[in-house]
């Protein structure tokens, strides 16, 4: 049976985005093609899985931190009344497979950085909510960003909103984001999407001028909705 290096297990709300407040389980898998210079998350191997099984209360429980299917599953059923499931990292397209035969609860709500358009062909009618990152070419700096930009329009397309998906894009913006960049992403991936949001950077020396982002919004609301949204999950300490 395969099992897949897995850092947390915890219920909590959804501090991010248009579903920020929703009830969900959180999986976050180890492991990441990319290394965000903002990144929040550790990515290195744990000696552990730390499962808190009583929400909101501190206490972890220690699992081994390779967990099969079923060892998720039966983590998440202890969960009462979730939204759905956000699969998390570190990147969790790097698990594709394994995701797609994950037998899940609730409802799957994906949160990836769009850069493995194969691995997203693979779980694309296995998810229902999808936090598409879009990572901006100063975090490519030395590495050719027009490659992972069409990566990242292929991710779009095949995870695209649907009757039956929810698929948007966040952007972590920081005082280096430059508008027009974004603008014309945006403009690619539009029809893919429900809604834009500006994620200002969280805890990192580079942060989001707020004139900027006010200003990127009204110029991005003339064709698609657009909300600035900040991490709020740590404005109050929940996991
Ligand atoms: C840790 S990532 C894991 C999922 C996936 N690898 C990705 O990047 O979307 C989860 C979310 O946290 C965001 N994030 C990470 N560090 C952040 C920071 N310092 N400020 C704001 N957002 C941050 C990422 O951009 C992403 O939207
Ligand atoms: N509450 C809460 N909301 C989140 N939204 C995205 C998260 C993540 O790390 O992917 C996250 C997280 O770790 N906690
Ligand atoms: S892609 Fe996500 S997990 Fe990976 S380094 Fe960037 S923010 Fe962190
Ligand atoms: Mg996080």
């Amino acid at each position: 049976m395969e099992r897949k290096p897995v850092s947390e297990i915890f219920c909590a709300v959804q501090g991010e985005g248009p579903y920020v407040g929703v009830r969900q389980a959180f999986v976050r898998f180890v492991g990441c093609n990319l290394d965000c210079s903002y990144c929040d998350t550790p990515l290195d191997e744990p000696d552990y899985c730390l499962f808190e099984k009583v929400p909101g209360s501190g206490e972890f429980e220690k699992l081994s931190p390779l967990l099969c299917t079923s060892d998720i599953e039966d983590s998440i059923r202890s969960f009462a009344n979730l939204h759905s499931v956000s699969l998390t990292g570190g990147e969790p397209l790097l698990h594709a497979e394994f995701i797609r035969d994950l037998d899940l609860p609730a409802p799957v709500y994906l949160e990836t950085n769009m850069t493995l358009p194969e691995k997203a062909a693979i779980v694309k009618d296995s998810v229902d909510y999808v936090a598409g990152d879009v990572k901006l070419p100063e975090e490519f700096e030395g590495s050719n960003f027009d490659e992972h930009i069409e990566h990242t329009y292929q991710c779009f397309r095949t995870l695209r909103s649907t009757q039956h998906r929810d698929c948007f894009c966040k952007i972590v913006v920081t005082s280096s984001t430059k508008p027009a960049d974004v603008m014309d992403i945006v403009e690619q991936i539009s029809d893919y999407i429900s809604c834009v949001i500006l994620q200002p950077v969280t805890q990192h020396k580079k942060a989001t001028n707020i004139q900027t982002i006010l200003s990127l919004q009204e110029n991005l609301l003339k064709s698609k909705n657009t909300l600035i949204i900040p991490q709020t999950h740590k404005l109050w300490g929940c996991l």
